[in-house]
């Protein structure tokens, strides 16, 4: 990445989008950092930022143990945007009122804008959606500070105070859902912070190549490779720095989707000149899977499983080289890293087993979104099929499976998806879904089938549009879609005799059901 003159500092109170915040000032052509909120004071002093941005948090600032910090940082002269938790935090430190509120707002809202000539509001609507996820809510502003926008349970969604240069937002402009987050984030680079705009994307590809050769040297990697678009561009990046010193490991670990087997070993072993292996182990899977139940539980067998494939498989293929994953940032930071909320450990993201000692993990695309990850991956020249296909979790079916996982529930499962994909590729609107699947709860209704009792399974379909997968809606699908969906998968598929469509977005909801 190229060396900036300014940059912006991201002060992280343990928000779930600190570092989508980061990113969408780099969009802006602004370098940003992300610093700790322990940071010293005197470690900010030195740095010279154009603005900070305070993140939000699960906490509360009215709990003495939440995060706070010296009230020095708002008499520095430099501009602060504080964001949902980091709007309450400088509320509080400035002496107004943090309350929880009676009604939680969680997803889209509307805000009224009541000073249009706010500078954070040049060319915002008077009237916007954005997207909230607080329970706290500023009840009584700090003086000095007057409210420039609100909504119908949050009178005040937006307050600043233009002599000191401090702005403050209880929804987060950062997120796609918010309308015009993007302006407005550009409104304070810009408007407020009166940044030139200095920082460009460096060629990411040259740079991750480079250190990707020094840092391997003539050893040699095994990836994890799942298909997905994440492996595949991580893949491409290590083929392209280390060439045959690279063996992509595929792990059929018994919950995939119905073929897609298959269709990874003939994908990588026809279109690739890569070494290519595929462990077919789903027996070994689903036996440490029996019994378990609680999602955190499977999560880490099954997160320790792959590691122990992936160490056999190092000490056959690389003898005591680097192992490499696609792990992209929201990976990380929802396995909760930081001060962030853990909401659930990625199966990468797992605790290695004692005895299994990788040297080092090489993982090209830690800071990357996945849409820039799309970016990467076609710019390397890796077909369009594979750079935009839907994201499909490690745990595969595992965590789609609520309860006990046993092979009956997988083939089920397996055949109510495969009549979902068809019918979401014949209606023609698969590129407007992010991402798409079925889900088997452990739950089973009456029905009336042939003019029989029928007691038997129920499946959820659950379909989202998203652009980072941090936050989403649910795709409206239409209704004739949804019908013969519905119709097909209790006709073709065995034991399901009821389809549910799920609409919730994220947050309150995860995109995957566990
Ligand atoms: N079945 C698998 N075999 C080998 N490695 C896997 C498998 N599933 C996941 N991994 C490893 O875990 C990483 C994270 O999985 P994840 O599903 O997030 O990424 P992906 O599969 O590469 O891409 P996508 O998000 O598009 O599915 C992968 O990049 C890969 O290194
Ligand atoms: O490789 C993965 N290992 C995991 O353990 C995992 N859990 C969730 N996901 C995928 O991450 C995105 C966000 O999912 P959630 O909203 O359910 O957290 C969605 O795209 C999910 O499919 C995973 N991917
Ligand atoms: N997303 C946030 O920053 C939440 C802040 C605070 N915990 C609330 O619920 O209001
Ligand atoms: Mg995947």
């Amino acid at each position: 990445m190229a060396k900036a003159k300014e940059k912006v500092l991201v002060l992280d109170f343990g928000g779930q989008y600190n570092q989508l915040i980061a990113r969408r000032v780099r969009d802006h052509h602004v370098y940003a950092e992300i610093k700790q909120y322990t940071t010293d004071i005197e470690e900010i002093k030195a740095e010279n930022y154009k603005g900070i941005i305070f993140t939000g948090g699960p906490n509360s600032v009215y709990d003495m143990s939440s995060p706070h910090y010296s009230k020095e940082i708002l008499e520095l002269g430099i501009p602060v945007l504080g964001i949902c938790y980091g709007c309450q935090l400088i509320t509080w430190m400035c002496d107004g009122k943090v309350e929880s509120a009676i009604n939680s707002e969680y997803g889209k809202i509307q805000i009224d804008i009541s000073k249009s000539e706010s500078k954070l509001f040049k060319d915002v609507p008077k009237e916007n959606i954005v997207w909230m996820s607080h329970t706290d809510y500023v009840s009584e502003i700090p003086k000095g500070f007057e409210v420039t926008a609100s909504s119908k349970d949050c009178p005040c969604a937006a307050f600043e105070n233009v002599d000191k240069n401090l702005y403050a937002v209880q929804f987060h402009p950062e997120v796609t859902h918010s309308e015009y987050g993007n302006v407005i984030l550009k409104n304070f680079l810009y408007e407020v912070c009166h940044c030139s705009g200095d920082w460009q994307m460096d060629s990411f590809i040259d740079n991750t190549v480079n250190a990707l050769r020094e840092k391997i040297g003539d050893k040699k990697v095994v990836l994890g490779l799942s298909g997905g678009v994440d492996s595949s561009v991580a893949a491409a990046l290590l083929s392209k720095a280390v060439g045959k010193q690279l063996t992509c490991v595929f792990v059929d670990q018994g919950l995939m989707r119905k073929n897609e087997g298959d269709f990874v070993e003939e994908t990588f072993t026809k279109l690739f000149d890569m070494n290519f292996v595929r462990v077919n182990c789903g027996h070994e899977f689903i036996s440490k899977l029996k019994g378990a139940t609680d999602p955190e539980d499977k999560r880490k067998i099954i997160g320790t499983e792959f590691y122990k494939v992936f160490w056999d498989k190092i000490r056959e293929e690389a003898d005591g080289g680097f192992f490499a994953q696609g792990t992209i940032y929201p990976d990380c930071i929802e396995s909760g890293k930081g001060n962030a909320d853990k909401i659930k450990t990625h199966h990468n993201k797992v605790a290695m087993p004692e005895d299994i000692k990788f040297d080092d993990v090489v993982e090209p695309l830690c800071d990357l979104f996945k849409d820039e990850v799309r970016v990467v991956g076609e710019k390397l020249g890796i077909p369009k099929e594979l750079v935009w296909r839907q994201p499909f979790p490690g745990p595969g079916l595992g965590v789609r499976i609520i309860g006990e996982i046993t092979e009956e529930k997988i083939k089920i499962l397996q055949d109510a998806d495969a009549v979902f994909r068809d019918e979401i590729a014949k209606s023609g609107i698969a590129q407007d879904l992010s991402q798409f699947f079925c889900v088997l709860p452990d739950v089973r209704t009456v029905g009336v089938m042939g003019d029989h009792r029928t007691y038997d399974h129920l499946v959820a379909i659950r379909a989202v549009t998203t652009d980072d997968f941090m936050t989403a809606d649910f795709a409206r699908i239409p209704y004739d879609v949804l019908a013969r969906v519905s119709n097909r998968i209790v006709n073709e598929c065995e034991h399901i005799n009821r389809v549910v469509y799920d609409i919730t977005s994220k947050p309150p909801g995860t995109i995957e059901w566990e």
